[in-house]
């Protein structure tokens, strides 16, 4: 593979300038699996597998620094041996992240999913376009996309909402324009990744050099699609164990595929549980509309609750704001507010113990 070719796995600038270790015999590559701590990787020298150095893994202290597809990563042989480990993970230029879930048991506090280790866990690394994929089936969830888009926005990744299984929807026009009204600037789009309507508006997305992702719960269709997209099988994807649109697990680990348009295109495993990782700036972005209507109440300091003059009162009243909507809002808020200070007690914790 020549400079050229690493160039067209993404390779730019951006990363070449924040390689730090320029140890003898080290050379870029791009993390295209992970399966546990093993990575393949995509190199100019061809395909290997890797794991990160001891080094590597004792100064690492966050599990977001460790490698996850579509990384660029500073690997070289190890010591008397033709094996390749990573030494070094480059700059992301941006990333798709949620908080880590929670292992073995979730817990409700206040209706919110809690506990659990404060660190963010990235999914997958340098995207140029997101796509999260929604079932218009038993699957279709307004507030799971709400979700997905403040997690989104705290990245400031670029993201098209991809509505599959057209060919179940009876009401697309509806469901279409229910997500248009929560999805700010990203495209809507509705395919079938099953009988191919629709799919070719990805094209103007799958493009030579440029690195997208599917992201969604399980059995929304990632795997689906990617077969449409590829025509031959790369990824074998499962039947649904029922009608209720909950698809059993088939993607077992992330992987990026080469798309014969030069495009990379990343499967995510579907994701049960979508704990944010943002801030109150994310929220607001996502509900933009009850900020909107927030600045029209007569006191600044309004609680919504019963004032004089409140806008968000009159909104509910008259129906323009939805109050499941205004309940969502207020339940991220409360959300990423917790966060925060999560965040804040993980970290004192942390420089107790010294790491
Ligand atoms: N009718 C219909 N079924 C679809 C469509 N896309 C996917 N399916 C079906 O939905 C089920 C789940 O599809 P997958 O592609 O495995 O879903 P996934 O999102 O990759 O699931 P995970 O790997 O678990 O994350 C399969 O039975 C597919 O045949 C579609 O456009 N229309
Ligand atoms: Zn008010």
């Amino acid at each position: 593979m020549t400079n050229n070719q690493l160039q067209k796995i993404g390779w730019n600038e951006f990363f070449k300038d924040n390689m730090a270790v320029k140890l003898e015999n080290t050379f870029p590559a791009r993390v295209i699996a992970q399966k546990g701590d093993v990575y393949t990787l995509l190199s100019e020298q061809g395909e290997h597998n890797a794991k990160v150095t001891g080094k590597f893994r004792f100064n690492t202290k966050q599990v977001k620094d460790f490698p996850v597809v579509g990384d660029f990563v500073i690997v070289g042989k190890a010591k008397g041996s033709d094996n390749i480990q990573i030494h070094e993970l480059l700059d992301r230029k941006n990333s798709f992240s949620r908080k880590m879930p929670i292992s073995g048991g979730r817990k409700l506090k206040d209706n919110m999913i809690d506990g659990g280790v404060t660190e963010e866990q990235v999914i997958a690394a340098n995207l140029d376009v997101i796509f999260v994929i929604c079932g218009l089936d038993g699957n279709f969830s307004i507030p799971r996309l709400e979700r997905y888009l403040a997690l989104i926005r705290h990245q400031n990744l670029n993201v098209a909402i991809l509505l599959n299984k057209l060919d179940l929807c009876e009401n697309m026009e509806e469901k279409i324009n229910e997500v248009s009204k929560i999805a700010g600037n990203a495209p809507v789009l509705a395919v079938s990744a099953l009988t191919k309507q629709g799919i070719g508006q990805l094209s103007e997305y799958i493009t030579c050099g440029k690195t997208i992702a599917f992201v969604g719960s399980s059995g929304v269709g990632k795997s689906t699609l990617l077969n449409s997209l590829f025509e031959d099988q790369v990824q074998i994807t499962n039947t649904t164990s029922d009608h209720s649109g909950k698809g059993k697990h088939t993607t077992t680990h992330r992987q990026m595929f080469f798309h014969q348009t030069g495009c990379m295109i990343i499967d995510t495993p579907g994701m049960k549980e979508l704990q944010l990782w943002a801030d109150e700036e994310d929220i607001s972005t996502v509900y933009q509309a009850v900020i909107d209507t927030i600045a029209r109440c007569k006191f600044s300091n309004c609680t919504h609750d019963g004032e004089p003059g409140c806008a968000i009162k009159d909104a509910l009243d008259s129906g323009e704001l939805s109050e499941q909507r205004y309940i969502r809002y207020k339940k991220s808020l409360k959300e990423v507010r917790r966060l925060e200070e999560r965040k804040r007690e993980y970290k004192n914790k942390k420089m107790k113990r010294g790491r």
